[in-house]
């Protein structure tokens, strides 16, 4: 089972504004609310694929009501500590020309609230996933992801880590399975300007040495790099969308890459479908569904020169028969 934890979720109130003038009342075209926090878009995304999970996590509130309610609505198995005071934040996407997000603190959260999130991390066991991504709340012990993981450690449990700067560096004692900073994250760490996946290299060698054993990085529209486990580097490039919106595309990415490792695919392909799926939630808004995902893949394989390997041409082909299925029952169901 594959296990996500959101100690801080969210909802995205993604609002399109068409002028950003500081000290004036400014008027949004269209808006749109997302269930969000970085574990909850990885398991919306493994969700879209039909991969078990359970999201794991702290919400409160009425926004907190609300996001455990649309996890039900949409299928997603969670397991939340709820708060007894204190909301859930809401952090707001500006999505104009230039991108721009104003990310709240988050509730504060008692400390007999989060040993029971620990209690409850029991359930994670031998041959299980968990992925720690996103940022902790203030009220939160900063080394809380190292806690869980020590908690859990000599247990059979493969960690994956999405987080910023020292709390990606303390995790790599744990020698997480998987970790996935983008460029700019990984320029802060070695004080560097990286753009490319190739310039990438060098620090992914660094932060697997460190004690990571899956490290991709991702570069946006330049491509993303994974060096796997056994030191092989593998460089793929993005398909080329319209972007929409770029929250939660890295989670996407990290969603998609254990989708297929799980399955048992190489390392090479899953990190090309961690890839399309990353770009497939970019040009989507919110988390991208399971059709976007399909076409992104075959427009990469393509702009790669490459054929879709037979598994996952399989999965397509089953897709595309499933909503063609439920099409023709609606229209007959409409027929009535
Ligand atoms: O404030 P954090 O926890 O660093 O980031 C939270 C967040 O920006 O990340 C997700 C996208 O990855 C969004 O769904 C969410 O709003």
């Amino acid at each position: 089972m594959i296990y996500t934890m959101t100690l801080n979720p969210a909802l995205d109130y993604v609002m399109h504004p068409l002028t950003l003038d500081m000290g004036f009342t400014n008027r949004s075209s269209s808006e749109e609310l997302h269930c969000g926090g970085n574990g909850i878009n990885v398991s919306s995304l493994l969700n879209e694929l039909d991969v078990p999970n359970i999201a794991m996590g702290i919400a409160g509130g009425f926004t907190g009501d609300y996001l455990l309610r649309r996890l039900q609505e949409k299928g997603i198995a969670s397991n939340f500590v709820c708060l007894d005071r204190g909301n859930t934040r809401i952090n707001v996407k500006l999505n104009g020309i230039v991108m721009t997000m104003v990310n709240g603190m988050g509730p504060k959260i008692a400390p007999k609230k989060v040993d029971e999130l620990l209690d409850r991390m029991d359930v994670v066991t031998s041959g299980d996933i968990l992925v720690l991504t996103g940022s902790i709340p203030s009220s939160l012990p900063s080394d809380i992801y190292t806690q869980i993981m020590r908690k859990l450690g000599g247990r059979g449990i493969q960690f994956v880590v999405d987080a910023p700067g020292q709390l990606l560096m303390d995790s790599l004692e744990a020698h997480p399975f998987l970790i996935k900073p983008n460029n700019h994250e990984v320029g802060r760490i070695f004080d560097v300007t990286i753009e490319s996946p190739e310039e990438c290299a060098p620090y992914a060698h660094k932060l697997h040495e460190a004690g990571a054993r899956n490290v991709i990085i991702s570069c946006g529209a330049h491509g993303s790099l994974l060096l796997d486990e056994n030191g092989v580097e593998h460089i793929v490039p993005t398909a080329h969308v319209r972007l929409v919106n770029a929250t939660g595309a890295g989670d996407s990415m990290v969603a998609g890459f254990l989708a297929q490792v799980t399955q048992g695919v190489d390392y090479e392909t899953a990190l090309i479908f961690a890839s399309a799926c990353g770009t497939a939630t970019a040009a989507s808004k919110g988390i991208a569904h399971r059709e976007r995902i399909d076409r992104v893949v075959s427009a990469l394989y393509k702009k790669m020169g490459r054929a879709i390997p037979g598994t996952i041409a399989r999965d397509i082909e089953a897709n595309k028969a499933r909503v063609a299925a439920e099409d023709s029952g609606e229209s007959s169901e409409g027929d009535k």
